[in-house]
Order: structure tokens, then sequence, then C-alpha cells
């Protein structure tokens, strides 16, 4: 089968800086006047080039501060990129600890502003309303403002957004570590439907076991580096040994 350009990322890099703010007291600030504090500079994303293909459900790993969450912030186009070019083919959604998701709207709000981004009409909007919200089992809370949802709530909403309202392409941050069992009994449930198929999915996990199970292909990071980008097996023993250094 011909192979179809999902995302293609040529050259790319992030710098963020960040000021190292030791002066936090009155005394250390008089002392200091003259003397402001340091900026540190951190190269989150070093120069990376690849492409990810339609329907393909890539792993991506790293240990903590490698720039996972980086990668797919620049790639759902929240962060510019300092350097380099993202060509994206298709509609994105980036779920994780409620990016994408304003705190101060409700569940409801959310549900109508996440799938009018997709594209989505608010007719159509309407029709998917109570699958999503039965979905993520909130109905009790949905004029609930989701500032006041629990980490794994915000997840689910976000995931049964993501579910429901069909994007292309998925930026999945983590999103089995967050939820109760029964969310992730619900959500390995959506990997192994129809659901999938067709979809481009990129899956940050630290679990071994579902990048085992649903990558076909799995990249490797390392101190803003894409070390790897291959055989799923292959990218897991590299983190393994990563991890053991
Ligand atoms: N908004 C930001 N401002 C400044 N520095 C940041 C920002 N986001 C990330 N960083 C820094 O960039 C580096 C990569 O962070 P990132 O969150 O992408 O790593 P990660 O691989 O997703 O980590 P984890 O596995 O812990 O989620 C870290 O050194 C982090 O401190």
């Amino acid at each position: 089968m011909e192979k179809v350009p999902a995302i293609e990322a040529k050259n790319i890099s992030k710098t963020f800086h960040i000021s190292e703010d030791s002066h936090n007291t009155v005394k250390h600030r008089l002392f200091n006047l003259f003397n402001p504090p340091r900026a540190k500079k951190v190269e989150a994303i070093k120069n990376m080039d690849f492409a990810v293909y339609k329907g393909e459900c890539i792993g991506l790993l790293g240990r903590n501060g490698c720039g996972k969450s980086t990668l797919v912030r620049l790639l759902a186009g929240v962060y510019p990129t300092d350097t380099g070019q993202i060509n994206i083919h298709g509609t994105t959604l980036l779920m994780n600890l409620g990016v994408g998701m304003s705190h101060q709207l409700t569940a409801r709000e959310n549900i109508y502003v996440s799938a009018s981004v997709l594209g989505l009409k608010i007719k159509e909007i309407d029709n998917i309303f109570d699958k999503i919200v039965d979905f993520a089992e909130l109905r009790e809370f949905i004029d609930t403002k989701i500032k006041y949802f629990s980490s794994g709530m915000v997840a689910r909403l976000g995931f049964s957004i993501a579910v429901n309202a069909g994007a292309d392409i998925m930026f999945l941050d983590e999103i089995f570590a967050v939820g109760d069992m029964k969310f992730q009994e619900k959500a390995v449930k959506v990997f192994e439907s129809s659901w999938i198929e067709g979809k481009t999915v990129i899956l940050v996990s630290h679990s071994m076991d579902v990048i085992k199970k649903y990558c076909s292909r799995t990249a490797f990071m390392k101190n803003g580096s894409l070390v790897f980008f291959g055989e799923t097996e292959e990218a897991i023993d590299m983190y393994v040994k990563d991890n053991h250094e």
C-alpha cells in the first residue's frame, strides 16, 4: 500500500529560556541588585527530521524531561518551532492533562469548542454530544467548570471528544497514566475497535505493554534528540537500557 504522509517534520528545534530566580528573599534581592537572575537555556528539541504516515500508531519513548511533551505540542501547533517546518495533513487533537481545553469553561462548553476546532458544525456536535458525555461518564458534571475536575476527569473528557469527534491525527500524551482502571479498560477497547482504523496516533507512554501492543513503529528520544525511530521492540530495548545507565 502506498504510504501517505500525515506528519512531516523537517529540521525542527525548540529551546526554552528559563530564568533561574534564586533571589527569592528580600535580603537576597538587595544584595544582588546588580546581579540579575541567570537565564538558563533548555534545548528541548534538537534538529529533528521524521515522517509519520496515515494510519500509523506511533509510540514515543524516553526518560522524564527528554522532550516528548514538547515534541507533541510542537506537532499539534501549541508552540511555534524555533527552526524548521512541520507539515500536517489532516485535523489534529492533542490530548493530555487538559491542554487544548479551557479550564474556565464547563465540560459542555469545552465539548463545543474542541469539536468545532476539529471542524464540526454545531448541528454535528449536537448529534454526538450525548455520546461524548456518556463515554466520558461525566453527565452529572457537564455544567461544571473543568478547573474543578480531577486530572483523570479532564483526561476522560478529552479522550471522549477525540474518540467521538474523530480527528484524523491524535496526540495522546500519557492517557493511560491518568485514568482509573475502568477508564483504562475503556480506552484499551477503543484501541482494539474499528475506531483506530485509518487514524494516525502518536502515543506517549511510559507503559511498555501499551506501546508494544499498539505501536507499529516507535521513536526513542534522549536529551531532546531523536535517537531512533523504527521497530518498536528495538526502541523499547534502547529505552530499557537507557533507564539502567
Ligand atoms: N513551557 C516550558 N518552559 C520552559 N521549559 C520547558 C517548558 N516545557 C518543557 N520545558 C523543559 O523542556 C524539557 C523537556 O520537557 P518535556 O515536558 O517535553 O519532557 P517529557 O519528555 O515530556 O517529560 P515527562 O516524561 O516527565 O513528561 C525539560 O527540561 C523541561 O524542563
